[in-house]
């Protein structure tokens, strides 16, 4: 039976979101609703405008036989805003103070509508790049290369602080950890990562950088590329960073443990993405 164009629509949409930078082709959709191919072209022009104009991300439309639709996801400009201006006010708070200049995050990065919106903004700065894999260390960091591997469709792979029996052979990378001074470990299993990949590293917390500089040998050591780094939130760190390419998108610019005071402000992600002059309560 044919339908309607409305509940092709409503339809076709989910199938996009739920596959992200999946090629579809027309005579999937055709035949799924047993509609003229004319009628999906034109059921993908409305997608498309519609996720233009609303932010929801870019639908690829690819012509010929081989053809077809995919949908890529995005976040526009406005959003990421409001979004990174919520977070800056949910971590200025003192009770997120932690010793050593650490802030608490687990309950926000516990959160799925905070995961989704992390995942979507990293997503879109990488969306001109070519990313085989995302990359983090266990713990925190799992659950934002959880979400930004799904809207970019790769796998993400956990590096480890500990050996463990089942992840098989490792490579194993020692590093100095930027705000403890002391040498660390980190592995990742053989398995996890083939060489010539492009590497997108995340992870929640940057202090002094030693972690993500851990992770940048690591990639080395799968003969791998480095495609960028980006952290939900960079501490404020007196020190030389261990690493100066990265991309925040908050800042702790503030902390004071003896007057318990912490100040958070949006990070370089806005303007690196957006390249625009942050707003005069960011600047
Ligand atoms: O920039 P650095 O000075 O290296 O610090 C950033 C590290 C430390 C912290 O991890 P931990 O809390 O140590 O470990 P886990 O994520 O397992 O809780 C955070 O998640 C980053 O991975």
């Amino acid at each position: 039976m044919k339908t309607r164009r409305s509940d092709r629509l409503i339809d076709m949409t989910r199938y996009f979101m739920e596959r992200p930078h999946t090629l579809i082709s027309l005579t999937f959709f055709a035949e799924r609703y047993e509609s003229a191919k004319s009628s999906i072209s034109e059921d993908l022009a409305i997608i498309k405008r519609t996720f233009q104009e609303r932010g929801i991300g870019i639908l690829e439309t690819i012509p010929g036989a081989a053809g077809g639709a995919r949908y890529v996801p995005s976040i526009d400009e406005d959003e990421a805003r409001e979004f990174i201006e919520e977070m800056t006010e949910n971590l200025s708070s003192q009770d997120r103070l932690l010793p050593g200049g650490y802030v608490y995050l687990s309950d926000l990065l516990g959160r799925p509508d905070v995961l989704r919106q992390v995942g979507r903004l990293i997503a879109r700065q990488y969306i001109d790049k070519q990313i085989d894999a995302v990359m983090t260390v266990a713990t925190k960091g799992v659950p934002i290369a959880q979400s930004v591997a799904t809207y970019l469709d790769v796998p993400f792979v956990i590096v480890r602080r500990d050996s463990k029996i089942t992840e098989g052979s490792t490579v194993s990378v020692n590093y100095v950890s930027g705000s403890s001074e002391r040498i660390e470990k980190m592995e990742l299993s053989k398995r996890s990562l083939k060489r010539g990949s492009h590497v997108l590293v995340v992870d929640d917390f940057m202090k002094g950088g030693g972690t993500v500089n851990g992770m940048k040998s690591m990639i080395e050591e799968f003969e791998s590329e480095l495609v960028g780094i980006t952290v939900f939130a960079e501490g404020s760190f007196e020190g030389r960073r261990m690493v100066e390419e990265y991309t925040s998108l908050l800042k702790v610019d503030e902390v004071n443990t003896v007057n318990k005071t912490i100040h958070v402000s949006p990070g370089s992600y806005l303007k690196k993405v957006f390249g625009k002059q942050q707003s005069n309560q960011e600047a």
